[in-house]
């Protein structure tokens, strides 16, 4: 499976939990740097092809933000872990396939083994960044309390052991994302153009 076509200089690994904003800021990273420098990986969008192609589901609306992945995610959550019991890395390795530009923002790292996978390929280039909202915020988003969810590895499995190299308060009253973002962006640029220079 191996069709990487260069090595990233910067994998910035997002974790954080259900309405955190997680896509919002990756997605607000991209905007700042541009999608020929960077690219989002989502870990859970090969899990979701696959799910949606064997339960008839609509893939536009699991990857989306609406209610209607929610439905569907304690059993997406079960069958993700089976594959991932047999291998670990295998949705990392299927997330990262064909990426090519030099910065790359993993979106969605749920567990210990998923950021472990980035560091153990890419020990040089990663770094570990957590989204933080309060309930109150992810309420407001749309977020409420599920068990077997919220109190799973899938939403709990980074909460402790890991010292993330940055932390990004994703709330109204916080420090605007643009500021919050400013070291982050800046070693991506660093990166891109280290990369750059690099490559000619
Ligand atoms: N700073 C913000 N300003 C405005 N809207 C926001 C902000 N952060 C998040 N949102 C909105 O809140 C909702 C949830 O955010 P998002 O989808 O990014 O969270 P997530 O952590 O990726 O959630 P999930 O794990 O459920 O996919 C989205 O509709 C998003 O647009
Ligand atoms: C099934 C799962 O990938 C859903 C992730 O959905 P989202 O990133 O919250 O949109 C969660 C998991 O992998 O445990």
């Amino acid at each position: 499976m191996e069709d990487r076509v260069s090595e990233p200089s910067l994998v910035l690994v997002f974790s954080g939990k259900r309405k955190s904003g997680k896509d919002y800021v990756t997605e607000l990273i991209q905007k700042r740097l541009g999608s020929d420098v960077c690219c989002i990986l989502r870990l859970s969008g090969p899990l979701k092809e696959q799910y949606a192609q064997e339960h008839g589901l609509d893939l536009d609306q699991l990857m989306g933000p609406g209610p209607y992945k929610e439905q569907y995610r304690a059993d997406m959550i079960r069958w993700g872990e089976s594959r991932r019991r047999q291998d670990p890395g295998f949705f990392c390795r299927l997330a990262s396939r064909g990426a090519h530009q030099p910065v790359w923002v993993v979106s969605d790292a749920r567990r210990l083994s998923d950021l472990q996978w980035f560091q153990a390929e890419f020990p040089q280039q990663t770094r570990s960044v957590r989204v933080q909202s309060s309930e109150n915020t992810r309420s407001q988003r749309g977020w409420s309390f599920t068990a077997g969810v919220d109190d799973a590895e899938s939403e709990c499995g980074l909460d402790s052991g890991v010292e993330f190299d940055w932390n990004v308060i994703n709330e109204a009253d916080a420090p605007s994302l643009d500021e919050q973002l400013r070291p982050i962006l800046q070693l991506a640029a660093e990166a891109a153009s280290s990369s750059s220079v690099n490559r000619n």
